[in-house]
């Protein structure tokens, strides 16, 4: 362990001093006690060429966890951790792994530029530690560090090694954090504070996984990494810094397969909306307040949601149908007061709201995009559309490489030949490639036994067409 540097000697005559100076402070007057003190805090600091910075967990200002404190934990923990005799453990409220620290009182160095600073891990004892036993955890017990460091470094440290500190704090707590799935509570029900609820989000896709052409594969990670990296350039053009996709195509697909591998490549939570559970635009809002940056808000099939269409349509087919009598204005009212609107969502979107909090993704979900409104997914709001269509050759050679490890066969031609013809969803390519318990792990036969399959279903469709021209 390395200490801040001392000067020999002077160790025993500024104990004895202190010991004096104790004895003696309780028997001369105030202003006495103040003139010496504050003297002697001028001497010293002008002989001792170190400066401290502390940094307190809790922020003055208000009672949460200090950022600058969680991220020069995280890095020492990261950066310094070797360099520590004695280590904390523990496991923290919404992680699965352990949480390695150094121990309360360990000091350690850090180099920086070539220049060396000492990190000391400390806390303040509540007062009532003396006097009082309590069973509860210390709620006053506050910890914080001391970086010291030689003045002549003193702007190197408060500008850029603080920095330094944040940037790389931040990064390691983004990597180690334990990211969450969400999912909305029903709102106007009992648990009113308790918006969300969230498991541990443990999907296991990722792109490398994820059957899909190549190129447009390519596409889509290119523009995440541009939306992930374009905090200064979103600001320079004066946009909130969200990004819209819209995935559609039919079933089984790999439209929520995608969602989970964007969350994976981005290490973003999800929130996974459930609009049918939402009362109405109001409770909305709060609901999209209580979301966090690096997330990813998710609505599945959108189409089936909500008739987000039919409060248009219902205008156009009022004045259509003059005989009918309209609705008087206070049922409208409070039609609109239980419900989620398509103006509700818009604003949910893109309106002022959708600005706070940080960087946010907004998924929609469909099998039927001829279903939506063209207000919702307009470019701006849904700035990529993203088809997910049947099986290609392409996505065929990502399964087969993922379910039976193998990157070409002979086999492969006819199967091209077959997926030209056949609309088969990845899903159930990926069902056909899947191994089975039957301890036979021959690809060879797997990859016969798909083609079997995709045989019988060319002859079913090709039957049931005829069938259907001979109904004609
Ligand atoms: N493109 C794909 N790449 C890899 N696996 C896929 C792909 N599409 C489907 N799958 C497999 O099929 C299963 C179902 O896919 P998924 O749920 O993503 O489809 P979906 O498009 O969301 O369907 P739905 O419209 O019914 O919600 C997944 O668990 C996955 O194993
Ligand atoms: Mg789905």
């Amino acid at each position: 362990m390395v200490a801040v540097p001392s000067w020999a000697g002077t160790g025993s005559a500024v104990a004895s001093f202190l010991f004096v100076w104790a004895m003696v402070r309780n028997h001369i007057p105030k202003e006495l006690y103040f003139f010496i003190s504050t003297t002697l805090r001028k001497a010293f600091s002008f002989l001792n060429p170190y400066i401290h910075i502390k940094l307190d967990e809790y922020s003055s200002e208000r009672m949460r966890k200090d950022e600058l404190y969680s991220a020069a934990e995280a890095y020492l923990s990261s950066a310094c951790l070797h360099r520590a005799r004695r280590l904390k453990a523990e496991l923290r409220r919404k992680t699965d792994r352990p949480f390695v620290t150094i121990d309360e009182y360990e000091e350690v160095t850090d180099t920086f530029c070539g220049v060396t600073v000492w990190w000391h891990a400390s806390k303040h004892l509540p007062k009532s530690t003396t006097t009082v036993i309590s069973f509860n955890s210390s709620p006053e017990e506050r910890r914080f560090y001391r970086l010291s460091f030689h003045k002549r470094h003193r702007n190197l440290i408060e500008n850029d090694y603080l920095d330094h500190i944040l940037t790389k704090g931040r990064a390691s707590i983004a990597r180690n954090r334990q990211r969450r799935l969400f999912t909305n509570n029903p709102t106007g029900g009992g648990s009113r504070n308790m918006l969300w609820s969230h498991v541990a989000f443990e999907h296991p896709a990722t792109f490398d996984t994820l059957a899909m052409d190549p190129e447009r594969k390519k596409a889509i990670i290119d523009d995440l990494v541009t939306f992930r990296e374009g905090k200064e350039y979103y600001k320079h053009v004066g946009k909130a810094w969200k990004r819209g996709y819209l995935l559609f195509g039919p079933p089984g697909t790999g439209k929520s397969t995608m969602i989970a591998a964007i969350a994976n490549f981005l290490e973003y939570d999800v929130y996974d909306l459930e609009l049918t559970a939402v009362k109405n635009n109001t409770e909305l809002r709060k609901i999209f307040l209580e979301t966090t940056g690096k997330s990813i808000i998710v609505i599945e099939d959108i189409d089936c949601s909500l008739d987000l269409t039919g409060e248009r349509k219902d205008k156009k087919k009022k004045h259509k149908d003059e005989t009918e009598a309209p609705p008087s204005k206070a049922i409208e009212e409070v039609d609109i007061a239980n419900k989620v609107t398509l103006s509700g969502l818009l604003n949910f979107i893109d309106g002022l709201w959708s600005a706070c909090g940080g960087e946010k993704i907004i998924i929609f979900t469909t099998n039927h995009i001829e279903k939506l409104d063209p207000a919702l997914i307009r470019r701006g709001r849904m700035d990529m559309h993203i088809e997910m269509s049947y099986c290609t050759f392409e996505a065929f050679k990502v399964l087969a490489k993922n379910y039976l490890g193998i990157e070409n066969h002979h086999l492969f031609d006819s199967i091209r030949e077959l997926l030209l013809e056949m609309k088969v969803s990845p899903a159930d390519a990926a069902e056909g490639l899947m191994l089975k318990n039957s301890g036979n792990k021959d690809v060879d036969v797997y990859l016969q036994n798909f083609i079997e399959n995709l045989n019988k279903s060319k002859e079913e469709a090709n039957k049931n067409a005829e069938d259907m021209v001979a109904v004609g």
